[in-house]
């Protein structure tokens, strides 16, 4: 195998900086990878230079191997982050254990192994190596440069104390759907690579605010069966570890999915892998049995409340538990997960005229609920009416039937949210809705919808609403689809394009 031998030093790989110089590239030509380049090789001096020798303000984070500094290349051209690692493998147990054994992992450092993984693998979706510097002997430092991802990690987003800087569901089903496209990039590479390090500290977000897997220190190159992967010891990270990972034999692809279902339930939840302030303190003891009971809400990150349409949590909770299963082959495979996450995420999603829906809808202002909380707890009926305008064709409303419509589940999270409907809307203009739910009543004001003007223009003056976690909105435009079979209130069908005879829905989405 090339690998084995391949030193750090000497691992120049043809490779695309696709990411370099970003700003002046048209977005579309950002992730183009077909442009083979060289891994650049850099001076001491040069890095020094670009950080500021290393100073505290380029300084952007410390990991357990090192630290990572903003570096300014290129005359300040270009923005990277530099990674400084000790080499510590000068240790007597190193030398005793290299002489036993020239294959697996361990007998290089996780520096040189994310040299030598990144210069062999490179994908839009991972925090890719730009070039790096060889050892600095004086003082056993090893310089990685890698992308610079100005966003931060997807830890600092999930953990931080600013409410504000808390991701809504739409972000987190993406970062998701985005990881586990990175992740699964890597198992179906040839050979595969596995990474043993999956957690929310390694992935960071970039000027785009897409999720990169980053820091391939652990990770494994090559084939279960093949002589480096089976005498690797187990490595990973406490909390994110497959549990069924004891010796070198046991790794597998399914290790990845595994910690990848740890991070899942992160997301959802927003809380730590391990937390003890939390009982149980690990996040699978914790919510494995609420996701087994069906309190899908009960895990949900307390900071955004449960995602409005109750199919969402439910389908990331339910994926999460079957990544995170103690028997390794019962877990789902990469591929299976980036599907389920993109079903997720198509519920998720808003349709992408919904935000210039939102610009024009100048009345909305999600940050604060438009009904006050003395509204949301005075008892009175709560009213939804939706009103179309347009010509006679439009104004049909979907053949839904009634039925469906008699008793429906406002999809908010409460299980006994239960609201019912006062007028059918098979054969009016006016959509009405009531309904209350003991403590908490929803309250919907009028809306308006006009086909003479772009699809899913709003004419209301309120239609932002508020329940105990928050305002939710209505999102327009979704084409019916086989959601349909799931109708609740949330998904209130009205026909707005007469062109295409499309049916569209109109449904609460929490505010994000
Ligand atoms: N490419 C990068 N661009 C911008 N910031 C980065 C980059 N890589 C790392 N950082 C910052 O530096 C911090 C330390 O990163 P590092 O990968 O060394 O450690 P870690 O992943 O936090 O922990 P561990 O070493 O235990 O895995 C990160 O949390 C992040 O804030």
């Amino acid at each position: 195998m090339g690998y084995l031998s391949c030193n750090a030093e000497s691992a120049i790989a043809t490779c695309d900086p696709h990411n370099w110089d970003l700003k002046r590239k048209p977005k579309s030509a950002r992730h183009k990878l077909n442009k083979p380049v060289e891994i650049r090789d850099f001076s001491y001096d040069e890095l020094v230079a670009a950080t500021n020798g290393f100073s505290a303000e380029s300084f952007l984070g410390k990991g357990s191997h090192g630290s990572v500094y903003k570096a300014l290349l290129d005359n300040g051209k270009f923005i990277a982050a530099v990674k400084k690692t000790k080499i510590s493998n000068s240790t007597a147990t190193f030398h005793n254990h290299r002489r036993n054994c020239t294959n697996c992992t361990s007998c290089t450092s996780p520096a040189e192994n994310e040299i030598e993984i990144l210069s062999r693998v490179r994908n839009p979706r991972f925090v890719n190596l730009i070039g790096f510097c060889a050892a600095d002997h004086s003082n056993n430092t090893k310089l990685i440069v890698v992308e610079y991802m100005p966003n931060g990690s997807l830890y600092d987003l999930l953990h931080s104390s600013s409410s504000s800087r808390s991701p809504g569901w739409t972000r987190r089903v993406r970062f998701g759907l985005q990881v586990a496209k990175a992740v699964q990039a890597l198992h179906s590479s040839n050979p595969p690579v596995i990474h043993r390090d999956i957690k929310s500290s390694n992935i960071l977000i970039d000027q785009d605010w897409c999720a990169r897997l980053g820091d391939f220190g652990l990770a494994l190159r090559g084939h279960v069966e093949d002589v480096r992967v089976k005498c690797t010891p187990p490595a990973g990270t406490l909390g994110y570890l497959d549990p069924g990972y004891l010796a070198p034999g046991d790794l597998s692809a399914k290790s990845d999915v595994f910690s990848f279902g740890i991070l899942l339930l992160e997301i959802i939840s927003g809380r730590n892998a391990i937390d003890m302030n939390y009982s149980p303190p690990s996040v699978v003891d914790w919510a494995v049995p609420m996701i087994k009971r069906g309190d899908y809400a009960g895990i949900c990150d307390r900071r955004i409340g449960a995602p409005a349409d109750p199919a969402v949590i439910r389908q990331l909770a339910v994926l999460a538990a079957r990544c995170v299963r103690s028997t390794a082959e019962k877990r789902p495979a990469m591929a299976e997960v980036v599907e389920c996450l993109k079903i997720v995420w198509k519920r998720v999603h808003a349709p992408p005229f919904w935000n210039n829906l939102r610009r024009r809808v100048s009345c909305v202002d999600e940050s604060k609920p438009l009904i006050s909380n003395q509204e949301v707890y005075d008892g009175s009926e709560d009213v939804v009416k939706v009103t179309r305008v347009g010509s006679r064709r439009n104004r049909k409303v979907s053949s839904v039937s009634s039925a469906e419509y008699g008793s429906v589940d406002i999809g908010l999270g409460y299980g006994n949210d239960r609201m019912g409907r006062s007028k059918s809307i098979g054969s009016s203009d006016e959509i009405k809705v009531s309904g209350r739910k003991a403590g908490v009543t929803v309250k919907m004001a009028a809306v308006k919808l006009s086909k003479s003007r772009s699809m899913g223009v709003l004419h209301s003056q309120r239609f932002v609403h508020y329940n105990k976690r928050g305002g939710f909105v209505f999102e327009f435009g979704r084409e019916v689809d086989s959601e349909l079979a799931e109708c609740d209130m949330s998904k209130l069908v009205i026909r707005l394009d007469e062109k295409s005879e499309k049916e569209m829905l109109v449904k609460p989405l929490v505010s994000i």
